[in-house]
């Protein structure tokens, strides 16, 4: 057995140049057999400690069965092996988030491993050219591990040495067809190493109806929509600007909107001030009433709604210098959030030069001073090229809907955002699948992250203008006994408002 090992026949394989001037024939080094025999055991103790540390469940079934058919009988055996399922499928029934995260998740990423991702692997790293064939070897990215959550599968990947991440997000595309994904993900665990994230399902998939208007007020992330791995988007607009781009019909006014309807209670608590500018006169005109007074459409309104806005914050900036840093929503103080819609009417296709000049130097103003003071901007925006934008990178927080260019997406995002797999032009234009959904950079994270905002339609906005509008304050100012105002005279009345009686 011993004395035909592979090592004999290589010896017999001898190539010549084609003028046979030159013979090559292989140097045999002959191994000896318990050496082979040694590495032989050794691989297999490594991999059985291997198999036992990745899947410590699925290898303490078949054993703890075994050790009790051995001991107990096979009758025993097979009791157990019926009551492990049984048991398996009652905590499921009664304790699911539990069953899924310590047994669940785990099975589906063990069988997604072996079926999926270990089954292709060679094959679609090969074709997509993140492998590498030299000197008649094949050298694989190695696939390190796989995890499940609810709604996707997580690929640990050691790269080849030498690639780098731009040539696997370069390929995200080859490899969401070809481990029959919607789409990859590609992101940086540590050097050397990736997470290719493939998404199962979608949960944006279908248009998401109004988020309910807070009970409380609270100027922290907004609740807007669904982010793709399934939890709520909560948008922050108090301490950052926000920046959303996207083509006609995108849907940009749902995140107008929904950061409205989010802040509503704030609003009628006068803890927070909605300043609107909507040259167009389509989007905010619906919701006049909401704004108390702080609503423009002609460009030069606009210009002196903004120098506003600027003096404000200055004579904040005066009286916080040296006593506070940061800026906490009072009465007196409250949070200015100037909502822009179309923001490029006034920054680019403003003929008054004069006009346009003044409406560019306040955004840009308040964009680089007033956020530690309470005032943020949030501004809509069709076209994000520099010419007609150019302070788009004073927006910390950037949303990218869809656009009709993929050189786009980094305009908006910032430079790598759709290799690392912020494919807003490939967003559909069909608005019951699209409209909504878009890309979502915030300044504290390099990965844009796919999100839906909440569909607020348009009778969604009119019962908001008529529940917290100035005709529905002025009332409920009167019943709380001081008229007028929400402002610094309705101290002690915000309690009294009826929170209680809105739909939740
Ligand atoms: N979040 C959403 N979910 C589902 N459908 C939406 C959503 N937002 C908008 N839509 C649909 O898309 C249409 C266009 O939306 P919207 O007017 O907000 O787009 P827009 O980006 O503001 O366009 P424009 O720049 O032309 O004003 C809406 O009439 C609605 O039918």
């Amino acid at each position: 057995m011993f004395k035909k090992l592979p090592g004999d026949e290589a010896r017999n394989l001898v190539s010549t140049t084609p003028d046979t001037a030159v013979v090559f024939r292989p140097a045999v080094v002959k191994t000896p057999a318990i050496v082979t025999l040694l590495i032989w055991l050794f691989r297999l103790i490594a991999g059985l400690v291997r198999l036992v540390v990745r899947h410590p469940v699925a290898v303490a079934v078949p054993v703890g069965l075994g050790v009790i058919w051995t001991l107990y009988g096979r009758t025993m055996a097979l009791t157990v092996g019926g009551f492990v399922p049984a048991m398996g499928l009652s905590w499921f029934l009664l304790e699911r988030d539990s069953f899924l995260r310590l047994v669940g998740w785990r099975l589906l990423a063990w069988w997604r491993l072996i079926v999926v991702y270990r089954r292709h692997w060679q094959p679609v790293v090969v074709i997509s050219g993140l492998g590498r064939h030299l000197r008649g070897r094949d050298y694989l990215p190695h696939l390190r591990r796989v995890t499940c959550d609810e709604w996707a599968d997580r690929v640990s990947v050691k790269m080849l040495a030498g690639q780098a991440v731009k040539d696997w997000a370069d390929r995200a595309e080859h490899l969401a067809h070809g481990f029959g994904a919607p789409s990859c993900r590609v992101a940086v665990a540590r050097a050397g190493r990736l997470v290719l994230t493939f998404p199962r399902r979608d949960p944006l998939a279908v248009p998401l109806p109004a988020v309910p208007v807070p009970d409380d007020p609270d100027v922290g992330p907004v609740e807007i929509g669904r982010c793709e791995d399934g939890r709520p988007l909560r948008l922050k607009v108090h301490g950052t600007h926000v920046l959303i781009a996207g083509a006609t019909g995108a849907g940009k006014g749902s995140y107008l909107w929904g950061t409205i309807r989010g802040l509503l209670p704030t609003i009628r608590a006068g803890l927070v001030q909605v300043w609107a500018l909507d040259p167009k006169r389509m989007e905010l005109s619906f919701g006049r009433d909401l704004f108390r007074g702080r609503y423009a459409a002609d460009p030069a309104e606009c210009a002196d709604l903004l120098d506003e806005a600027v003096s404000v914050m200055q004579e904040r900036a005066d009286r916080f210098a040296g006593l506070q840093r940061s800026h906490t929503p009072t009465i007196d103080d409250p949070f200015i959030l100037v909502v822009v819609d179309e923001v490029a009417f006034l920054t680019a296709y403003q003929p008054d030069k004069h006009l346009r000049q003044r409406i560019t130097a306040a955004l840009a103003t308040l964009t680089t001073q007033g956020r530690a003071v309470g005032v943020g901007i949030m501004a809509a925006l069709q076209d994000p090229r520099k010419e007609v934008m150019n302070i788009r990178n004073l927006f910390p927080d950037k949303i990218a809907l869809r656009l009709d260019e993929s050189e786009q997406v980094d305009m908006v995002l910032g430079d790598g955002a759709r290799d690392r797999g912020a494919l807003a032009d490939h967003i559909s234009p069909i608005p019951h699948r699209g409209a909504g959904v878009g890309y979502l950079r915030l300044k504290t994270s390099p990965d844009p992250v796919r999100v839906r905002a909440a569909y607020v339609s348009d009778a969604d906005v009119r019962d908001m203008a008529q529940r917290y509008g100035n005709a529905s304050t002025e009332s409920t100012d009167t019943a709380n006994g001081c008229a007028g105002d929400t402002g610094h005279g309705c101290r002690g009345g915000v309690d009294g408002f009826e929170y209680g009686s809105e739909a939740a």
